[in-house]
């Protein structure tokens, strides 16, 4: 063990067991989730032969599918089934493959659930949990992500043989980027306009077979394949696919909600955006998934901020832990209270997204709208953080950062497409404020609003009630005020334009900046008002609680002095209680510093997940970064093959024009 590590493990001031317990829903969640993670680790198949980064593409693709059909035999034969706990033996056991049937189990399985018919279920899911039907979400085209509405896609009614008939028209309507779609899956959930009696009912889902279920080979009129190397997600095939006239039965449709009869008769759904539920789902399921890639940049880079050394305190002295540097805990520990702040606000966003989904299901659809703003929100508000923090952990590993042994990179290019797909991150922060202001007329009458927005009603000509003292409640009155105001601008600004004649359209579109900053500032107060519920209710001892209040307060008043001038161009704070926000802001990073190691620790990641040679748990960095390099392949041999071939002719030819000189 690493003595310094050590030592910050002795120091600290609070039972790390405690917070990892709340972090996961209580010590038997805890016991569950290590006794997954110990058989992942301990399993030999799992071990892997060569770290993943000296790996081909498709030996990465291979490598990641043996280990996750293996996983997925052992999980059943362990008889697991709840989707979290088969994600903790998943993460433990091939941290560094993105699971090319990632989109089968995580949407193309919850898809037919919730949009399929009890028949259609019955016939389907058998046969998907058992990989006979291997599926992903086609929903995304060439031409279009964002604005689906206009998906090219067309599947059109043909009443005589009661068959859909499905169509790419053009280029652009070609099915591009779903996860698995190039070799893996054998079918898929295809979005498609519907035509029927020659009209367009807008876009549904249709179950469509593109491969053989024996031969794997394509159905007729499927061209599908794989799009090529990416950013990251390599060892997944994100696929196209183009349909020519391929037809399948009536009963293909996902019919629970809207309905062709037999004779073609359309049948809507009692909202149209039903049919947009599993976006839903996994948006306030990326909360959590970005709290994970977030906390684990933040376990890699603090522990190894303990670990190394660098720059001598006073001359001829010992060098100081860069841990102890304040430029480095003010980049890191607003990092580490970030995470925790999107874990809490997860567990919120999927309670909350449960709690819906189930009123919907019994046919209340009251709270559709306000459950699609809360998820669209919550899951750019988090991966916009996930990334920018991933980044600066990066960053505060110096050189070491950049290699793939940090473990880091590959944290960042898992994790940043978050801010794309799934909706586009200002795309998201749109449809916050579509409902915000959709809203607003009630706000401002104070007529029946749910409690989420209530406080953005409130008088804008108070000031903050801040004193030097910093009390949570205060700060947390900062973030209403401040998206308050900015929601009331944007308001003021759309208002002002409609009154100088432009459209409301035109005024909305030209007012898309204030009404960005306005949803952002709505889903930080969010954030902060789950965070600080959560600590004030926990559950734990007087010691865990001060760190968890002292990391919660970090939160706020880094997102205050981040943002300083929205809260303080109408002179909500003083000068003087900025003050009083920067001067706790520096007593705070101190305060945190003796508990940063095992506040990381309380995440309680195994070294196998992390797979970073700087974030180990017994901080052997440096031998293990030696380790690492030596297994490259370019050290598999003492004199490559390109020195006869490249190097030395060249030097032989440089040497004819002019001659060596003696070393
Ligand atoms: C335990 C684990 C369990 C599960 C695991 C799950 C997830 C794991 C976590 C992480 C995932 C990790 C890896 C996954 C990797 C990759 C997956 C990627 C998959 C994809 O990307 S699939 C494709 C996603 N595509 C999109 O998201 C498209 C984005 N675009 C849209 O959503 C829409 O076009 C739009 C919202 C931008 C606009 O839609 P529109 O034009 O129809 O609507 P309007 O703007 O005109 O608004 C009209 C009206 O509709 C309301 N509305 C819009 N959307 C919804 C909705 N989804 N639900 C409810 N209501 C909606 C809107 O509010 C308007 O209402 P109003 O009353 O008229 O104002
Ligand atoms: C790794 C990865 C995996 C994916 N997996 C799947 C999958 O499994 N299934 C699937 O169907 N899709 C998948 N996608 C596609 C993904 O859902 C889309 O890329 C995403 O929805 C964004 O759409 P787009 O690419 O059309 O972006 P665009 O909409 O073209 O965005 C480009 C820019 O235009 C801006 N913009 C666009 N529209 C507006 C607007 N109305 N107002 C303001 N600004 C706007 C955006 O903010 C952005 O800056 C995946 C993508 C990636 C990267």
């Amino acid at each position: 063990m690493n003595p310094d590590l050590a030592q910050e493990r002795r120091r600290a001031t609070f039972d790390p067991e405690q917070v990892t317990s709340l972090l996961y829903r209580g010590p038997e969640n805890v016991r569950k989730r290590r006794y997954l993670q110990n058989a992942a680790i301990q399993d030999q198949v799992l071990r892997g032969s060569k770290p993943w980064a000296f790996q081909s593409r498709i030996e990465q693709y291979e490598t990641a599918l043996q280990m996750y059909i293996y996983m997925m035999n052992k999980l059943d034969e362990m008889g697991v089934t709840d989707p979290l706990e088969r994600m903790y033996y998943q993460e433990a056991g091939a941290p560094h493959y993105y699971n090319p049937m990632a989109l089968h189990t995580g949407m193309f399985i919850p898809s037919i659930e919730k949009q399929g018919t009890k028949e259609q279920k019955e016939r389907w899911l058998p046969m998907a949990r058992s990989l006979q039907l291997i599926g992903t979400y086609a929903q995304t085209e060439m031409g279009h992500g964002t604005f689906i509405r206009g998906l090219e896609t067309t599947a059109t009614y043909d009443p005589s043989s009661q068959e859909f008939v499905l169509n790419s028209p053009t280029v652009t309507s070609m099915k591009f980027w779903p996860g698995g779609l190039g070799k893996t899956s054998n079918c898929c959930l295809v979005m498609a306009q519907l035509i029927t009696h020659g009209k367009k009912r807008g876009i549904h889902l249709f179950f469509v077979q593109i491969r053989d279920l024996k031969t794997h080979r394509h159905m007729p009129g499927v061209e599908s394949g794989d799009i090529g190397p990416k950013f990251g997600f390599n060892s997944n095939d994100n696929g196209y696919l183009k349909l020519s006239n391929v037809r399948i039965p009536r009963e293909n449709m996902l019919m629970r909600y809207s309905k062709v009869l037999e004779d073609g008769t359309y049948v809507p759904p009692t909202n149209q955006r039903i049919g947009y539920g599993t976006m839903v789902f996994v948006r306030a399921h990326i909360v959590t998934n970005s709290a994970r890639g977030l906390s684990k940049a933040c376990v890699i880079a603090i522990r190894y901020s303990a670990v190394r050394r660098q720059t001598e305190v006073s001359p001829g002295g010992p060098e100081a832990q860069i841990i102890d540097y304040q430029t480095q805990q003010y980049k890191l520990f607003p990092l580490l209270a970030t995470a925790y702040a999107m874990y809490f606000t997860g567990r919120y966003a999927e309670d909350y997204y449960e709690q819906i989904a189930s009123e919907i299901e019994a046919g209340n659809l009251e709270s559709l709208n306000q459950l699609h703003a809360v998820c669209a929100g919550l899951k750019a508000f988090s991966t916009w953080a996930c990334t920018a923090g991933i980044e600066t952990c990066r960053l505060c590993c110096g050189g070491h950062g950049y290699s793939h042994a940090s473990g880091i990179p590959k944290l960042y290019t898992y994790y940043t497409p978050g801010c794309t797909y799934e909706g586009e991150n200002n795309v998201m922060m749109l449809q916050v404020a579509r409902f915000l202001m959709k809203i607003y007329p009630d706000i401002k009458r104070g007529g029946p609003i749910h409690e989420f927005v209530q406080y953005l009603g409130a008088d804008l000509t108070q000031k903050s009630c801040m004193t030097e003292e910093v009390a949570l409640g205060c700060l947390l009155k900062a973030f209403q005020h401040r998206a308050a105001r900015l929601l009331s601008d944007a308001a003021a600004r759309i208002e002002n334009l409609v009154r100088s004649g432009k459209s409301r359209q035109e005024a909305w579109d030209a007012s898309t900046v204030a009404l960005t900053w306005a949803a952002k500032a709505y889903c930080h107060t969010f954030v902060v008002r789950t965070f600080s519920q959560i600590v004030s209710d926990a559950a734990v001892d007087k010691s865990t609680k001060d760190v968890l209040t002292a990391l919660c307060k970090l939160y706020a008043i880094d997102g205050i002095i981040e943002n300083l001038g929205e809260f303080i161009e109408d002179g909500f704070f003083s000068p003087h209680q900025v003050s009083f926000l920067k001067n706790k802001l520096a007593d705070l990073l101190a305060e945190i510093r003796p508990n940063a190691v095992a506040l990381v620790d309380a995440f309680d990641y195994p070294d196998k997940t992390l797979d970073s040679c700087l974030g180990r748990y017994d901080g052997q960095v440096y031998p293990a970064l030696y380790e690492y390099a030596k297994n490259s392949p370019f050290n598999e041999q003492e004199v490559l093959d390109s020195y006869h071939k490249f190097i030395k002719p060249a030097q032989t030819e440089q040497s004819q024009r002019a001659p060596m000189a003696r070393l």
